[in-house]
């Protein structure tokens, strides 16, 4: 066991894991597979944005958006009421072909501090060949053995998943560096909070709701009208956590409403705009840049691994 926490695990071997656990589903995404596509546009509010950050994200255009809705995991049947994080990528088209990525989930932390805890979650999760199903031993002992997976843990047992993706939050949960006209980097952590409000599934529903409908849910209700979220930004002070996803920021500190996403229109993945698109965090426009959290720079890599594998069908 020691030697596993001082091993430095690779992200072909974490993509390998992760397959392993969950089967492959061919010329599809190996983490996050069951998903639906959505359109809509991004408008910043300069007068709040600017003296925080350049980036042409929040100049006040409208600026086009491909996003993507799923659920985490390799399980392209996992059930919608799964008490699994869901995630929310964006992909912000910006002027003169600039792009901003935000590849987020519905959790306000992250279940790993480094790419090691990550890849022992999968590990232990793998089914037992006799039962098929995940032993419960292993999982015991990953998570006595696995502190920083214990906050995640936490909120996705004490919340319900959302009845739609149109009311859930979505957190980018590490934190970034935003970086202004006359070069002052202030460290931040932003959330997406769905104006239409968080509608979690009741207990009830957890029980009796079927195992497709977010998809469907999202679909509809945007045809009815468009769904909105604020961009709300909080900014760190001097000491806050820049590298450890794990660990949440206190509460009291300044939050600042950065801008609007208006989804206007959803239809399944298979051919639609997000397909195609690989939601690496790390695409960010000037203005915007990423921290030494090791779990940031993990990701990278390991979305190329899985994007250049299901590019090619495998
Ligand atoms: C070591 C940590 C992580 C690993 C190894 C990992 C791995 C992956 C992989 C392989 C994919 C599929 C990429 C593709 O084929 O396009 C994926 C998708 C995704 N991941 Fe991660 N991930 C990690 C952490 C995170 C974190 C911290 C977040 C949120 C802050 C996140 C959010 C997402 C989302 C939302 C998707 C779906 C993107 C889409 O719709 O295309 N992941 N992840």
């Amino acid at each position: 066991a020691d030697e596993a926490k001082t091993s430095t695990v690779t992200p072909e071997q974490v993509v390998q894991a992760i397959e392993k656990t969950f089967g492959v589903t061919q010329g599809e995404r190996r983490n996050h597979t069951k998903g639906v596509c959505a359109v809509g546009e991004f408008v910043g509010i300069p007068a709040v944005a600017e003296p925080y950050s350049r980036s042409a994200l929040f100049s006040g255009e409208k600026i086009p958006v491909v996003a993507r809705f799923s659920l985490a995991g390799g399980n392209p049947h996992a059930p919608d009421t799964a008490k699994s994080p869901r995630g929310m990528a964006l992909e912000f088209k910006l002027p003169a072909g600039g792009l901003q990525h935000m590849t987020m989930l519905n959790t306000p932390i992250f279940g790993a501090a480094q790419p090691q805890t990550f890849f022992d979650a999968i590990q232990a999760a793998q089914p037992d060949p006799t039962t098929g199903k995940p032993d419960p031993e292993k999982i015991k002992a990953f998570k006595a053995s696995h502190p920083d997976s214990a906050a995640q843990g936490a909120f996705l047992a004490s919340h319900n998943p959302p009845s739609s993706y149109a009311n859930s939050s979505f957190w980018g949960i590490h934190t970034f560096k935003f970086i202004n006209k006359a070069d002052k980097t202030t460290l931040v952590r932003w959330q997406f909070v769905p104006k239409a409000g968080e509608k979690p599934l009741s207990d009830d529903m957890l029980k009796s709701a079927p195992t497709d409908f977010l998809e469907q849910t999202l679909i509809e209700q945007v045809k009815q009208a468009p769904a909105h979220w604020n961009m709300i930004v909080t900014i760190g002070v001097a000491g806050d956590v820049e590298d450890n996803p794990s660990i949440a920021w206190p509460d009291e500190r300044e939050k600042i409403n950065v801008g609007t996403l208006t989804i206007t229109n959803a239809m399944p993945q298979k051919g639609a705009d997000c397909e195609k698109v690989n939601y690496d965090p790390l695409v960010m426009s000037d203005g915007i840049a990423a921290s030494n959290d090791p779990i940031l720079r993990f990701r990278s890599p390991a979305y190329a691994i899985s994007f250049a594998k299901r590019l090619s069908n495998q």
